[in-house]
């Protein structure tokens, strides 16, 4: 059995590391770390890494189509990360951050509030913080370099970019699996009001999806119960950690550019118990028979 320190490690991110394992085959793997306001939390949350890898293979199940994911139970993969690491074939990834939204949120209500538009896709007049879309629409970025933001793209620089025959299957494919799994969410009385994928091209110029899948690491997810339109939602599961960071009782002043203090153990356990309910309510399955 292989330890993780025999696979060279050639990418990470804030909270998730890639490794290579042969010529053919990366092991994708997911930290207990959290991130919010952009800072990489000091406090771990228990078994997020195993939950949101569990959400990745439920997604990558139910939504059938080419993927990247080749095992979540295989003998490459090292017992020390098993249920949070992921075997998937190497890809040629593409350059473009591809966005799903069907509300109107974050960057996306920034940018109409601005120009009328997301991304160049001009909207109705009216529309409020957590609006729903009439349609859910295509909204690509640019992959940041570490510490950067990524910046928005309009589909002509998408074209630009990988052409414009790949533009096209980018945008038709992110928009019809997000309309997929927003609809299995609502199922569920999950909003799933935004979410990013990535793709790869394989030898045979076939696109596939790729990294994490529709994690509430890649997404915004709501609870549909108490949904309104108006008014900041609370994301389903960092709100916790991001109300009692920036409380009196954190002592932690976010203008400060000061690191963030670490979470108190109540906070931590609920926010657990988030990222299990959101799996356990969105799959269907329980959490305590994943790996
Ligand atoms: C952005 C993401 C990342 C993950 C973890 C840590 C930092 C970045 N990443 C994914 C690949 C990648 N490359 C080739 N083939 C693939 N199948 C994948 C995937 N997934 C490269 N980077």
């Amino acid at each position: 059995m292989p330890t993780l320190t025999e696979y060279p490690q050639v990418a990470a991110g804030k909270v998730r590391e890639l490794y290579a394992v042969d010529d053919d085959h990366l092991l994708l793997l997911a930290s207990d770390r959290i991130s919010a306001y952009d800072y990489v939390l000091p406090t771990t949350i228990p078994d997020k890494g195993r939950v949101l890898t569990a959400m990745s293979v439920f997604w990558f199940d139910l939504l059938g189509g080419a993927n990247h994911l080749v095992s979540s139970d295989d003998p490459r993969i090292p017992d020390e990360v098993r249920g949070r690491a992921l075997l998937v074939r190497r890809l040629r990834m593409l350059p473009v951050e591809c966005v799903a939204r069907g509300y109107l949120t974050g960057s996306g209500l920034a940018d109409y509030v601005r120009t009328g538009s997301v991304c160049g896709v001009p909207l109705p007049s009216g529309l409020v913080e957590a609006s729903k879309l009439p349609a859910p629409i295509f909204t690509p970025t640019t992959k940041a370099e570490v510490g950067q933001h990524d910046e928005a793209m309009d589909f002509a620089a998408v074209e630009a970019t990988v052409g414009a025959d790949l533009a096209a299957r980018l945008r038709d494919t992110t928009l019809s699996i997000y309309r997929r799994a927003a609809e299995h969410a609502e199922s569920r009385g999950m909003i799933l009001a935004d979410t990013k994928f990535e793709f790869g091209v394989d030898s045979a110029g076939e696109i596939v999806l790729a990294d994490e899948v529709l994690t509430p690491d890649s997404s915004r997810y709501w609870a549909m119960d108490g949904y309104s339109a108006g008014r900041v939602q609370p994301a389903f599961d960092k709100q916790v950690v991001r109300d009692w960071l920036v409380s009196s009782a954190s002592g932690w002043d976010r203008s400060s550019g000061e690191q963030p203090p670490e979470l108190p153990a109540d906070v931590v356990e609920y926010t657990r118990a988030r990222y299990v309910e959101a799996y356990e309510r969105v799959s269907g399955r329980k959490f305590a028979d994943w790996a």
